[in-house]
């Protein structure tokens, strides 16, 4: 008995020592985390992702947070009965879906987060897209071509939209002030228009915006998968594209790996997809010699 309890206190030892090296090598770099709607569905999750916001700023580290919600739209969707669908992963977004989508990310799920890092320890500012101009967007199309005609049409998603241009200087300022940033994928043009960018994507444009060091994407699974269903625990940016080409990545796996393509192609030290239904996924991934999900990177 006594025999474990010392092993644990050495192990516990052991794990803090491994953790040195990680923090001074990261010390004053920006990391941008995404943090999915599934990611956060269980409340004692969500209390421990924000402590484990809380310790990264601790230690010197300037995480970024922004944020998905799409389970939470889809229920508010449902209860106000209000029909939704889906071309690509994108959610068809009209005019009065894009006013409960925003209420429910830059409303209620970024103000819950912003309090959870908050109640943590923490200082926290939650902000979206439009605040200070930070994420201007274009509408994104998609096309069709139809099976009887092979006349390609065009798809209309209505407010959907990508990152055009991403204008960092809030960020900058949040930074600099020791306030940790909590930031909705929500985005404007020029006409007013808001619109509903998917949270992979502009979490992956601001990571590129900001030049950060890593980019975190939480999921709800342990990261790229090979076909025998084996975590893959590092990519370089070919074998990432070979895991979209030879169809080892499918549905919601491949936007994301382009999204993280995209990130260290913009200037992103590396990219990793982990499992964020994981108790401390990012602290194991940050401070921990074997990682927890998979990076992807130049080499
Ligand atoms: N090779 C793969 N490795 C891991 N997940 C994959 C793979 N191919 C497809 N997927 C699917 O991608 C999903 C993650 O994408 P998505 O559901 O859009 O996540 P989120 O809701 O967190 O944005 C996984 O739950 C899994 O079903
Ligand atoms: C255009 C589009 O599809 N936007 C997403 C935005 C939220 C999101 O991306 O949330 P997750 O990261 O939790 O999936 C949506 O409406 O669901």
């Amino acid at each position: 008995m006594q025999n474990t309890t010392r092993d644990q206190w050495l192990g516990k030892a052991r794990t803090l020592s491994e953790a040195l090296p990680y923090m001074r090598r990261y010390a004053g770099r920006t990391f941008v985390i995404k943090y999915g709607g599934h990611a956060m569905g269980d409340a004692g999750l969500a209390e421990l992702f924000a402590r484990d916001i809380v310790l990264l700023k601790q230690v010197g580290i300037n995480p970024v947070v922004v944020h998905g919600g799409g389970p939470q739209i889809g229920q508010m969707l449902s209860r106000l009965k209000i029909q939704s669908s889906f071309i690509d992963g994108l959610r068809v977004t009209d005019r009065e879906t894009v006013e409960i989508v925003e209420m429910v990310l830059s409303g209620s799920i970024n103000k819950q987060i912003v309090a959870a890092i908050n109640a943590a320890g923490g200082r926290s500012v939650g902000i979206s897209g439009k605040d200070a101009q930070l994420l201007t967007a274009r509408k994104v199309t998609r096309t069709q071509r139809d099976p009887d005609s092979n006349i390609e049409k065009v798809l209309d998603l209505g407010f959907v939209g990508e990152p055009y241009q991403v204008n960092p200087q809030i960020i900058d300022s949040l930074v600099q002030a020791d306030i940790i940033p909590v930031i909705a994928p929500i985005g404007f043009d020029r006409n007013g228009d808001t619109y509903n960018i998917n949270a992979d994507t502009a979490a992956g444009a601001i990571a590129g915006a900001l030049g950060a060091t890593r980019f975190f994407l939480l999921t709800d699974v342990a990261g790229v998968l090979d076909k025998e269903k084996t975590l893959i625990p590092r990519l370089t940016l070919e074998q990432a594209q070979a895991c979209i080409k030879d169809g080892t990545a499918s549905g919601g796996m491949i936007p994301k790996i382009e999204t993280c393509i995209g990130a260290v192609e913009q200037g992103v030290d590396a990219a990793v997809i982990l499992d964020g239904r994981v108790p401390h996924a990012l602290l194991l991934e940050i401070f921990t010699e074997g990682g927890a999900g998979t990076l992807i990177g130049r080499d």
